[in-house]
Formats: structure tokens, C-alpha cells, sequence
């Protein structure tokens, strides 16, 4: 079943256009994840699927549709929540873990203490943190590290139960160890949520995802699952980018 789906779809800066007639399907419960040069319009594809593009002075044309009804007919509210988004650089906000993962749920109006407490344990332990914080979930966010942080945030995107996570990059700034408890976690999820991933380690697209696409200067070469986007690619130019040609 396919969650998102992209038709004929066009993004621009301004007039500059940086992703050319793009369709494509994401499947339910699956990990898709998006490759390809830098510029050639993975987070922009990414930032479109949950419309935050316009807000980041972009344009698109065409037709994305989140379970069959196109995107720009829900409200934008409603698109945030089902489809979350978490960047490169971890971005908790200032406040203490417990009010980073009810912050949400709150402003969303769930208000029972018990029901909130619950939510923070579930999440902390679906991020694999729980263990490592519960002695400190009244402390700073900010005094974790660079992996709990983004482990943090992808747990605080979980909060409102999302149908879709999108995820630019999570595990650039990250080291081995942390990046394997976010690929451990994100393996996990996917019986859940659908989740779509830009990164640049090709063998992080290996190991995880279920399809990959692949892109370069604006247009979708090649979508497929991953195993044969790396064993056998139809486009000559998928496989020099994954031989390491270029990129
Ligand atoms: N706010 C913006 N205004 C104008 N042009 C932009 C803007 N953001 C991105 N671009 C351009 O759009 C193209 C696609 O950028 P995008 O960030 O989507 O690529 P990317 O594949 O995610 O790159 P990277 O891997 O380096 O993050 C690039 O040519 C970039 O310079």
C-alpha cells in the first residue's frame, strides 16, 4: 500500500528549478531512503512531502498524495502531525526531556498526568534511551549528548503518533556507535511508521532500507528495492554513483 505518492511533481526556488517531474510511490511500513549527489534535491524532495518546502521560500507543482488525497487539502496542522520530520543537526528545544516529548501531546490537547507520563516512557524506551535517562527526565535536554539528543528527537516526533517519519540526514554528525543505535531504532519503528531517509552513507541506505531512490540534478534515475539498486541498477549512471564514481 502506498502511503505518499508523487505525480508529475516539480519544486522551485524562486524560478530555479531543482526537482523536474518526479513520480513516485512510498510504500506502508517500509524504509525508503533517498541518495544521491549533494544538490540534487533530496531535502528539498523531503521538506515538499510534508509541505514544510513553502515555508522554506519554495514552490512545487504536480500532485503529492498522503493515503490517496492530495496533501494541500488537509490542513497544514494535520499534515505536521501525521507526517514528522527530523533534521541533521539535533534540535531539542531547550526545556527538559519530559517537556520536549509532552510538549506536543499538550499542545495537541491530551492533559491527563498519567496519560502524559506514559507517553515519555513509551517513547524514551521505543528510542532506546530509557535506561540511559530515567534518573534525569526533569533534567536539560541540552545536556545530553549528540546521539541521545537526535534519539531524543525522533522520540518527540513519535509523540503524536505519526504515520509517517521523514528524516534528512539524521546520523551525519553522529559517530558509529550512535548512528547504529539510530539504525537499530529506525528498524524497529518501521512496523509502525513509515519512514523515509536522506543520507549520503550509501552503505546506511544498504543496511536499512527497504527501496531505494536514486537522484541526481533534479530527476529520480532509479527507485527500486535496495537490494537491486546495489546488485543489479538499470541506469548506468546509479551505478557509478553507487561504484563511487562520482557524488
Ligand atoms: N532556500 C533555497 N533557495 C534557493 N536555492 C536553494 C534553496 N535550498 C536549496 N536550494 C538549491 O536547490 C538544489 C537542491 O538542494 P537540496 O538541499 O534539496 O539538495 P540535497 O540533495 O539535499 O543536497 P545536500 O546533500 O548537499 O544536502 C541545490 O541546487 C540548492 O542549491
Amino acid at each position: 500500500m502506498n502511503v505518499l505518492e508523487l505525480k508529475d511533481f516539480r519544486a522551485y526556488y524562486g524560478s530555479k528549478r531543482v526537482i523536474n517531474n518526479l513520480n513516485m510511490a512510498i510504500k506502508k511500513n517500509k524504509i525508503t531512503a533517498i541518495i544521491g549527489p549533494s544538490g540534487c534535491g533530496k531535502s528539498t524532495l523531503l521538506m515538499s512531502l510534508n509541505t514544510m518546502l513553502e515555508e522554506a521560500e519554495g514552490r512545487t507543482e504536480g500532485q503529492i498524495l498522503f493515503n490517496g488525497k492530495d496533501v494541500h487539502s488537509i490542513s497544514k496542522e494535520e499534515v505536521r502531525r501525521r507526517i514528522g520530520i527530523v533534521f541533521q543537526k539535533p534540535t531539542p528545544f531547550p526545556f527538559s526531556i519530559y517537556k520536549n516529548l509532552t510538549y506536543a501531546p499538550i499542545y495537541y490537547g491530551v492533559k491527563d498526568k498519567k496519560r502524559l507520563d506514559g507517553i515519555v516512557v513509551e517513547k524514551l524506551k521505543i528510542s532506546g534511551l530509557y535506561e540511559e535517562v530515567k534518573d534525569e527526565i526533569h533534567g536539560s535536554a541540552l545536556k545530553l549528548s549528540g546521539g541521545q539528543q537526535q534519539r531524543l528527537c525522533i522520540a518527540r516526533a513519535l509523540t503524536v503518533e505519526p504515520d509517517v517519519l521523514l528524516l534528512d540526514e539524521p546520523c551525519s554528525a553522529l559517530d558509529v556507535k550512535n548512528t547504529a543505535n539510530i539504525e537499530k531504532m529506525l528498524m524497529n519503528l518501521v512496523q509502525d511508521y513509515t519512514i523515509v531517509i536522506v543520507t549520503h552513507n550509501l552503505s546506511q541506505a544498504k543496511r536499512i532500507s527497504d527501496y531505494t531512490a536514486f537522484m541526481l540534478d533534479g530527476e529520480l534515475i532509479e527507485y527500486d528495492e535496495t537490494h537491486r539498486i546495489f546488485t543489479s541498477p538499470q541506469d548506468n549512471r546509479t551505478k557509478e554513483y553507487i561504484e563511487g564514481i562520482y557524488g
